[in-house]
């Protein structure tokens, strides 16, 4: 297999429209969205899940997606990072990293080494470890923070992972074992984990599910800080914490039965009479 199939670019796609070749794995957002889904439909025997659902997102963009439970956001999760596709279920549509990666011709692993980092709702750090074991332990997998002989960590490892432990605020948890961290701080840490993989786009299935009011605004200034460095979407029911990262501007999602029931800011939304009638309450 040739590397841009491989990297589940088509053979002859990996040229763009503007006649730049972009490279196996490299990903193209020469047209704005890091991440494009089209007529995403996903069915669970006769019942459709995701209902030719159609939505972009933005290279450096931080997407909210709220919608009632059962909705579908869990499931366009798993199709975007490989969990749910046609190998498994009755999938069709399209779904794009860029403008020519086609991950639905991915498996998980190699979806997840283009660059898709996905965070799922429970902290899943290693308990025994100290923080700092932990963020290594994520950068383990990647050859280019470790010296080939010993098997060490570079010095530009070491520096990244001091600048992790201070984007997450756990600078002075760093010796701690991850197990006794408050559960924010877990939550941070996971993040901070993803981090060390350097994802281009950062899916958040409801992070601050289980979080005091403080810990959840301590998240939003984590992601609010991580903008311009990976582009993000976060599913989530907490409008505070929604609010906090849409502000004014930033473009929410409503999804309702498997589709795109509205689209734009926070307050076009709330204010959106079938958005109102099927997820916000009246
Ligand atoms: N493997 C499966 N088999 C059958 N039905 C499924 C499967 N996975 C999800 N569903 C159904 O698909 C619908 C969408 O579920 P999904 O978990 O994606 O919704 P959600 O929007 O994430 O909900 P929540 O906010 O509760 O997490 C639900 O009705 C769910 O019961």
């Amino acid at each position: 297999m040739n590397a841009a199939l491989e990297y589940g670019q088509a053979e002859s796609g990996n040229a763009t429209g503007l006649g730049r070749v972009v490279e196996p794995g490299t990903i193209d957002v020469s047209h704005g969205p890091i991440l494009y889904l089209e007529d995403l439909t996903v069915q669970f025997g006769g019942f459709r899940a995701l209902n030719k659902l159609s939505l972009s997102i933005d290279d450096g963009e931080l997407r909210c997606v709220i919608g009632p439970n059962g909705a579908g956001k869990t499931t366009m999760m798993d199709v975007i990072t490989g969990k749910t596709g046609p190998r498994n279920a009755n999938v069709s549509g399209r779904v794009f990293l860029g403008q020519t990666i086609d991950l639905m011709r991915m498996t998980e692993p190699r979806i997840a080494q283009a660059g898709i980092g996905r965070k799922f709702q429970k902290p899943t750090v290693f308990e025994q470890h100290a923080v700092w074991e932990n963020l290594e332990l994520a950068m383990k997998a990647d050859k280019r923070w470790w010296s080939s002989l010993r098997a060490r960590l570079t010095g530009e490892g070491h520096r990244r992972i001091e600048e992790t432990l201070a984007l997450t605020g756990l600078e002075d948890e760093a010796y701690r074992p991850a197990g006794l961290l408050s559960h924010g701080q877990k939550q941070r840490l996971e993040i901070g984990m993803l981090l060390m993989q350097q994802p281009q786009l950062l899916l958040l299935d409801e992070p601050v599910a289980g979080m005091t009011d403080e810990e959840t605004m301590q998240l939003a200034a984590l992601l609010n800080s991580l903008r311009g460095s990976c582009s993000m979407m976060v599913v989530e029911h907490d409008m505070e914490f929604v609010a906090a990262l849409a502000g004014g501007e930033g473009k929410v999602t409503v999804l309702a039965e498997g589709s795109v029931l509205a689209e734009g800011t926070l307050d076009s939304v709330k204010r959106d009479e079938r958005v109102i009638e099927s997820y916000l309450g009246r």
